[in-house]
């Protein structure tokens, strides 16, 4: 993989813009597939043996049949249904005398209209710092914390779910939960008190979040490692992630395709980031029960298609797979909806090592000194 990730810096920007026959709009494998065909072709020959493009041209992960399948012309929207995704993405348009529909296209639900919104948002971000330079900007981020042993540190210290508290100042489910909103006041609270790591969101139509906040958290020197809570579809979001100093990053099951998600692994692992996967029902944790390489699991007990809130879903979810977790060395995150010493308790019989809480903490007055009303107890740090 260092190969893949060196590839992707040294390759000239341009070979990252989806060719447009492809109807992705995202720096997916099947770009990458095609920028290094396409630049083995500008050489007029076949890679050498050592060389970086030979290594991605024999990458099992780029001639997988899902590859093979896009480039021939399926749809992304195809492959992710196949999968049980029901997110659509809005794709280009393969010729623009066939449009896309996309304009008069009504999205079906929350989850669906915020990942319309984040292609547009990445693709204009992408046009202001291309993938060249992010990767760059990354390369001189301060180094990835552990967040994984953060969590079970805290999690042997406490006896109790390690806590990732979260710095959210809106959703669109609760509208604005705290309107005096300090990032950096809020995190360095939640640190004395006891959270193991914090998560930031970045999200800014929809959840009021922003980028600056996590960098402004993570150069105020709170030592806790930072997840960048994000709505992740295209890897620009990752680097980008990065170079503002996350040091783990939220994937969506219910939106990326399993080749995304191994796609993305490989890339947080080669940043030394963590990827906290998330998943809402059964077919998605099977999904990502599949994928190699996975450390952290994240069950949320809220649906980001209608919103409604269910504790009990990490329970049911953990009943049923909670052995073959165990097995993989997997921690499971139990997420949303969590304001009471019993709801922790609950999710902790459940099999949960950590949970994350944004709602319950940040709308109370002190959100740091709120962590020990949630848990019926301080926590040691
Ligand atoms: O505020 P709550 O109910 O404690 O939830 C926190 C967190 O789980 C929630 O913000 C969340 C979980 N997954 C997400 C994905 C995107 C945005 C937000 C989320």
């Amino acid at each position: 993989m260092e190969s893949l990730l060196a590839a992707s810096s040294s390759l000239p920007t341009a070979a990252f813009s989806p060719p447009s026959s492809l109807s992705s709009t995202s720096s997916s494998p099947h770009a990458l597939r095609s920028a290094v065909a396409g630049a083995a072709r500008a050489v007029r020959c076949s890679a050498a043996k050592d060389s970086i493009l030979y290594a991605l041209e024999h990458d099992e992960m780029f001639n997988s049949a899902e590859v093979i399948q896009w480039e021939s012309g399926k749809s992304i929207n195809s492959i992710a249904a196949a999968q049980g995704i029901r997110i659509r993405r809005r794709c280009r348009p393969r010729y623009p005398s066939e449009g896309s529909g996309a304009d008069k296209a009504v999205p079906r639900n929350m989850l669906e209209q915020i990942i319309w919104d984040k292609e547009v948002e990445v693709s204009q971000r992408k046009a202001k710092k291309p993938l060249q330079k992010v990767i760059e900007s990354s390369q001189h981020a301060p180094p990835a914390r552990d967040f994984v042993g953060a969590l079970t540190a805290a999690y042997s210290r406490n006896v109790a779910p390690a806590l990732i508290a979260e710095v959210k100042k809106a959703s669109p489910s609760r509208g604005v939960l705290r309107e005096d909103f300090n990032p950096v006041e809020i995190a360095q609270s939640y640190e004395k008190n006891g959270a193991a790591c914090l998560s930031i969101l970045t999200d800014e139509k929809h959840f009021q979040g922003s980028f600056e906040n996590l960098e402004t958290v993570r150069n105020s020197g709170v030592k806790c490692p930072l997840l960048c809570k994000e709505f992740v579809i295209d890897i620009w979001q990752i680097y980008y992630a990065r170079s503002k100093g996350a040091d783990a990053i939220l994937l969506i099951a219910a939106v990326l395709p399993d080749l995304d998600i191994k796609y993305m692994l490989r890339i947080c692992k080669n940043l030394g980031m963590t990827a906290l996967i998330e998943v809402h029902d059964e077919r998605e944790l099977d999904r990502v029960l599949k994928i190699d390489g996975v450390q952290l699991i994240g069950i949320n007990n809220r649906s980001l298609e209608t919103f409604k809130v269910d504790t009990s879903n990490t329970k049911t979810l953990l009943e049923k797979r909670g052995d073959l977790i165990r097995d993989k060395g997997i921690l499971v995150v139990g997420e949303s909806g969590l304001f009471t010493p019993d709801d922790v308790a609950y999710v902790q019989n459940a099999g949960v090592s950590a949970i994350l809480v944004g709602e319950s903490l940040v709308k109370q007055e002190n959100p740091g000194q709120a962590i020990a009303g949630l848990y019926g107890k301080d926590l040691l740090h």
